[in-house]
């Protein structure tokens, strides 16, 4: 942890998307602004995987991947950092659903949920969504506590499609 923590630090998962421009790098950058954030360390991330949009279909594949992170910020804080991650690497709200340089949702917080007009936790469209529990089956330890596990494994018998998923590279960051 690289700052005085204000509160109790906490494990959180967030999910990254990625269909415009060069979307790796987009991705590998997110990842460094998050860590050299205050109260904020990125602990593993998940592989990279290339996925057919899902939703509004006319827009070029996305890179998926998902990370967790270990921080003393409180969940709007967090979500906070993440909104400005995505402004600062360029992301512009058009098309709900659309093209985007960065998405950045926070999905898990150690079972904490919230429905505020901010954020809502966990995130509620998470679990029909495989390109987000096949990255986060990657990162989520066997004996996680929290419950999560359980919940993407349960999850992830249900999705039949899996979204075109292809592995794209099999670590980006650490
Ligand atoms: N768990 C969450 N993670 C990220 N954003 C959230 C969450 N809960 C609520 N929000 C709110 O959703 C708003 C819109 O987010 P965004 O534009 O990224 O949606 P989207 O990525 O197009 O759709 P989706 O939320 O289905 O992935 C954000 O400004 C944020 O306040
Ligand atoms: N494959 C894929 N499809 C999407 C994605 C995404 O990240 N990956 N994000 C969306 C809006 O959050 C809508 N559709």
């Amino acid at each position: 942890m690289k700052s005085l923590s204000t509160s109790e630090p906490s494990e959180a998962y967030i999910a990254l998307g990625a269909n415009l421009g060069d979307r790796l790098g987009t991705l590998r950058e997110a990842l460094a602004l998050l860590d050299a954030e205050e109260g904020l360390t990125v602990l593993r991330a998940s592989g990279v995987y290339e996925t057919e949009p899902v939703g509004y279909l006319d827009q070029p594949r996305f890179l998926n991947m998902a990370a967790a992170l270990r921080t003393s910020l409180g969940p709007e804080e967090l979500l906070k950092t993440l909104l400005r991650t995505e402004n600062r690497l360029g992301r512009v709200r058009q098309i709900v659903n659309g093209p985007r340089t960065l998405d950045l949702d926070l999905l898990w917080m150690e079972g904490r949920r919230m429905n505020t007009p901010l954020l809502s936790l966990p995130h509620p469209r998470m679990w029909e969504r495989a390109f987000v529990m096949v990255p986060l089956a990657d990162i989520v330890p066997e004996d996680d506590s929290t419950g999560l596990r359980a919940l993407v494994q349960g999850a992830l018998q249900g999705l039949d499609g899996k979204d075109g998923m292809e592995l794209w590279t099999p670590s980006v960051w650490g």
